[in-house]
Formats: C-alpha cells, structure tokens, sequence
C-alpha cells in the first residue's frame, strides 16, 4: 500500500500503560495532534495489576512484620491480627488514590484525545478502534506507537488446566475474596514477582513455597545478592527449592488444593497447595491487533531498530512490548524515543540510551543494582576491581534495626570510574540514586567521597563505600614520606 497524502493525526498512540501515556504526552506537549487508544484500564499494567498493588501489599506486609519485630526496640505487641480484607482494601484504595494522575481527564486536559476501545492496525497508517461504547472508529496516523505492553508467561503445563491458577493479572481479584491469606501459596518463579509476593504473603500469614528452576533466586542479579535474599527470605519462614523445575500439575476434584510436581537434580517431588502463583517472567503482548498482518512480527516477537522503529519506520514500539527491560521507568524512558522518532524521525532521530539501567527488587532487605554485575564483568572478560562497604557498620543502620547488607562497587581497575553498583539494603533503591548520578555524569568515587553527607543517614553508606576505595588506593610513597616528615617535625 502507498502512503496516504493525508493523516488525521500525527501520533497514534495503542496502549495507555507507562510507554503510552508518556509518549501521548510528549507529544501532546510539542503541540502534535495526538490520539491514545486504551481498551482496558488507564494506567496498564503498573497502576491495576503491577507495581502499585504489589507495593500496597508489600507495605501492609511490613508493617505485620515491624509489630512482630517490635519487640527488638522494647515495644512488647501481641501477634499481628491480618484483617486480610483490610489489607486487600489499602491495595484498592492505592490505586484509586493514584488513578487520577492516569485518567482520561488529566490526559485530556494536556491535550491528548483519549479514545477507550480495542485498536487493530488494518494497514500500515491505519487504526480501526472497536469502541467500548459500541460502534468502530478509523483514524489515520502519520507516525504509530505500539504500547501494549506484556502479559505473564503460561506455559503448557499438563494438568494446569485441572486447577485454579493465579497470575500477577488475576490474583489481585481473586484474593479481594478471602477472608484470610491463602494457607499454603506456591509461588513458582523466583524471579522479582516471585521474591517479592512471596515475602510480602509470608508476612501476611501464609505458608509459602517459593520454586526456581535456577540454582539461585534472582538469577539476573550479583551470586552475592541472590545468597543474601536467600537467607533473609529463608530466616522468615520461606520454603525455598531452587534448582526445581516446574513439570506438571493436577487439581482436585473440588479444586480447592492442587499439587505440583517438580524436577530437580535428585529426582522428582511435590508440593501440595491451596493457591498457586504462576511468575515465570512476561511475554510481549503481540497478538491480535493486526502485527501479523502487516508482517511485523518474527517469530512471534516484534523485532525494533535502536531507534524502537519496526520494519516500517514510522511503526514504533515502546515499554515492555519493545523489551528488553520490563521496568515501567524504562517504559517511559523508551517513550521520550518513540515519540520524538515518531514525529521527527525523518528529520533527526535518537538511538535509545540502555548504558545506565537501574532497577530494584522490592523485597527487606531492598535490592538495587545498575551498570555492570560481577557475574557479568566476568563472562564478557572486562576487567574490574571490587570494593565493598557491609551496612552492619552503618550508625544509622544499627539505630533503626537495619544493620544488614552492602554495597558493592566495581570499578575501573586503578581509577575511580564507576562500572556498576549492587546494594541490598534497607531503601536500596533511594540509596542507589546517588551512583546512578555519578555515572551518568561520569563522576567518580573521589566525588562522592568529597561530597558533605548528613549523620546520621543510610546515605553515608555511598560515602563509607567510596571512603574504603580511597583507603584501598592511598598513595602509599607519598604518605611513607609524610611519616618521615612529621617525624622530623616533632624533633
Ligand atoms: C506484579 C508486578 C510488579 C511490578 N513491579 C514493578 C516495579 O516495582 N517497578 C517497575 O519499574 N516495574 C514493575 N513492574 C513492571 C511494570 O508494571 C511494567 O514494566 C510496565 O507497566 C510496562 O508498561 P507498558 O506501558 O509497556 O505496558 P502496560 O502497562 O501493560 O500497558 C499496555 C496497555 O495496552 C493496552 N492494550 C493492549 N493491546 C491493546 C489494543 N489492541 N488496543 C488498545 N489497548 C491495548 C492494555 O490494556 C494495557 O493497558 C511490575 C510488574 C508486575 C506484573
Ligand atoms: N521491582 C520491580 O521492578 C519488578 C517487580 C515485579 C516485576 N517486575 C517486572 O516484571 C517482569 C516479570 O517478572 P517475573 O518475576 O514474572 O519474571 P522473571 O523473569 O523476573 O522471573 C521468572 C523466573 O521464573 C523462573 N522459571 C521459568 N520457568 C520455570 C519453571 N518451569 N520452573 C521453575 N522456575 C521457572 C526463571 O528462571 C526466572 O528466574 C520482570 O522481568 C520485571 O521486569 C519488576
């Protein structure tokens, strides 16, 4: 098909989740003419289904665990009564407190026109939209970002069918229903959904069994963190069976317990459990809006440029459609590149910026890492220097209870420059803002060194981190000669 003459919009936007609303919103703000389709809630994943009831819940959890630990500061409580509804309710009214600054009104009044419906590519510059209202809408767009996001990963399991599977999209509604935690949950994953419920519903009262085909939780992150997550899960009562493959299951008759058979290096065994939680990572959401048609997609993933433009350039992706991150900071990262290749490419386009990628995994101890691992400097043979701070040294730390974790810098062999950081930490994520910072202004441990931190703050941390670098790289001629000259002073 030829390209039109015409187009009614500039942009079309599909998907209204982090990637969408960012992008609808960048463009609405360089004054193009902007529609953003969304067939289910504004907001996507993050704000119904993903980090904002997950963090909900996360806190509900802490404060359960804060009354059983309170004892620790002489403040005797009784054992925690979980009003799980009530804790269902905070989850709720998290993300009713938030809806607004996703809402059709808010995006509106920045000049965006909303439209709710179900949008196909028909061909490459056209949009049908399949109303929620009843009836069809057409639009033509001179640029089009797809946002539509990812979905949890089911695989084909024999006999998932016989039961009553839960996922990070289906849970928040079906345990709005109990009265109490789920008895005995599986959590089959021990990637960041898995570590995170299974702490979060640990704390809450459950039984958890917590399975990872990988000899190790979090197997993305530093050895070092995932041993320290392990024993910080395990010290709370998680049942961990790393090294356990998932192989089939089989409900009963009434479906109110299942069990779950597994692999591992010894043999096979089974877990019995009354919920189970499938968090085996998130798969592009590529079907059934037109991509086949237009040849977009290979292998059933959509292939994009490092500009995020597909095979036709003024088709663009971004968020977790697009990967490879599935942080909703990257979606709207990625969304400032689709918008501005979308509507300027053709003038002047940007390759998308993946050099300085934090991320936190939510759980107590907090996890934060960003740039380079040191599992990953030793596969790509990248040469690096490690220097570690343990937070049990910490003032600020020990005072609140916290005196658990560390930071771990790697470091150009010799130089300053950072290369990557992981911390587990109480506030990780807070903590690790600082180097991103640094790195992405090429600013060095000495930087940080020199830089006044408040006493007492868990950020004195970096500055610790960064002091024992210095220690370890003092010059030691010149303060050998500094000996001898302060010795030749006193007479
Ligand atoms: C349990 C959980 C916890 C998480 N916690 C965190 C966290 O703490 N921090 C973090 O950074 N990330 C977290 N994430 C990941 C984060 O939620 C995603 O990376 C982010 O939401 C991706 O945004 P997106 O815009 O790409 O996609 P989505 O938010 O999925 O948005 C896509 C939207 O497109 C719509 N759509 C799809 N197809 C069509 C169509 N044809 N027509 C119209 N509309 C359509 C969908 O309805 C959806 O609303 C978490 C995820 C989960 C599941
Ligand atoms: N704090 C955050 O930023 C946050 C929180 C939650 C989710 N997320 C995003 O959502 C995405 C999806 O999360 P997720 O936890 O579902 O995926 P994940 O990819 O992080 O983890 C999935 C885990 O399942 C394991 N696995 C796969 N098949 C298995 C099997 N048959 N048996 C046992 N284990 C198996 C994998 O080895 C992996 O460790 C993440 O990649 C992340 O980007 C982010």
């Amino acid at each position: 098909m030829r390209k039109p003459k015409k187009f009614d919009r500039n942009i079309i936007v599909i998907g209204a989740g982090a990637a969408g609303l960012v992008s609808a919103y960048i463009s609405a703000a360089v004054k193009a003419k902007v529609t953003l389709i969304e067939s289910g809630n504004m907001g996507g994943d993050c704000l119904n289904t993903g980090c904002v009831p997950s963090k909900a819940l996360i806190k509900c959890a802490r404060v359960a665990h804060s009354a059983r630990t309170a004892s620790n500061f002489g403040v005797g409580l009784p054992e925690p009564k979980i009003d799980f509804p009530g804790v269902m309710r905070h989850v709720r009214e998290s993300i009713q407190q938030i809806e607004p600054h996703d809402s059709v009104e808010r995006y509106s009044d920045l000049g965006v026109e909303v439209i709710k419906g179900y949008a196909r590519l028909v061909d490459p510059w056209t949009v049908d939209i399949t109303l929620n209202s009843g009836g069809e809408r057409s639009l033509r767009g001179r640029a089009i970002i797809l946002a539509t996001g990812a979905e949890p990963t089911v695989p084909p399991f024999p006999g998932l069918d016989t039961v009553n599977y839960l996922t990070s999209e289906t849970l928040w509604d079906r345990f709005a229903q109990l009265d109490t935690a789920p008895h005995r949950l599986v959590l089959l994953g021990g990637g960041a959904i898995g570590c995170e419920l299974a702490q979060a519903f640990t704390r809450l009262g459950s039984r958890v069994t917590l399975i990872e085909r990988d000899e190790r939780l979090l197997p993305q992150e530093d050895h070092e963190v995932s041993k320290t997550v392990s024993l910080a899960l395990e010290s709370e009562g998680v049942r961990l069976l790393t090294g356990h493959e998932a192989v089939s299951f089989s409900g009963s008759e009434d479906r109110r317990e299942g069990i779950l058979n597994l692999r591992n290096a010894e043999g096979e065994t089974q877990v019995t459990f009354d919920e189970v939680i499938l968090a085996l990572g998130r798969r592009a959401r590529t079907k059934g809006f037109g991509l086949e048609k237009l040849d977009l997609l290979q292998d059933g993933k959509l292939p994009t440029d490092a500009f995020l433009r597909t095979r036709y350039p003024h088709i663009l992706a971004a968020g977790d459609l697009a990967g490879p991150f599935q942080f909703t900071h990257m979606a709207a990262h990625q969304a400032w590149y689709a918008a501005v290749n979308g509507l300027f490419g053709d003038i002047k386009k940007f390759a998308v910026d993946y050099s300085l990628v934090p991320w936190a995994i939510f759980i107590d101890p907090e996890v934060a890492s960003v740039g380079l691992s040191e599992h990953e400097a030793k596969q790509r043979n990248i040469a690096y220097e490690v220097t570690r701070y343990n937070l049990d040294d910490l003032d600020r730390a020990i005072v609140d209870g916290a005196a658990r974790g560390f930071i771990k810098v790697l470091t150009v062999p010799g130089k300053d420059k950072i290369l990557g950081v992981s911390i587990v930490s109480e506030n990780a994520a807070e903590l690790i803002a600082e180097f991103v910072f640094a790195m992405k202004q090429g600013l060095g441990l000495n930087k940080i060194l020199s830089t006044i931190h408040i006493y007492p703050t868990m950020t004195e941390a970096n500055k610790f981190v960064a002091g024992n670098w210095k220690r370890a790289h003092a010059p030691k001629r010149l303060l050998r000669w500094l000996e001898v000259f302060h010795r030749w002073r006193r007479g």
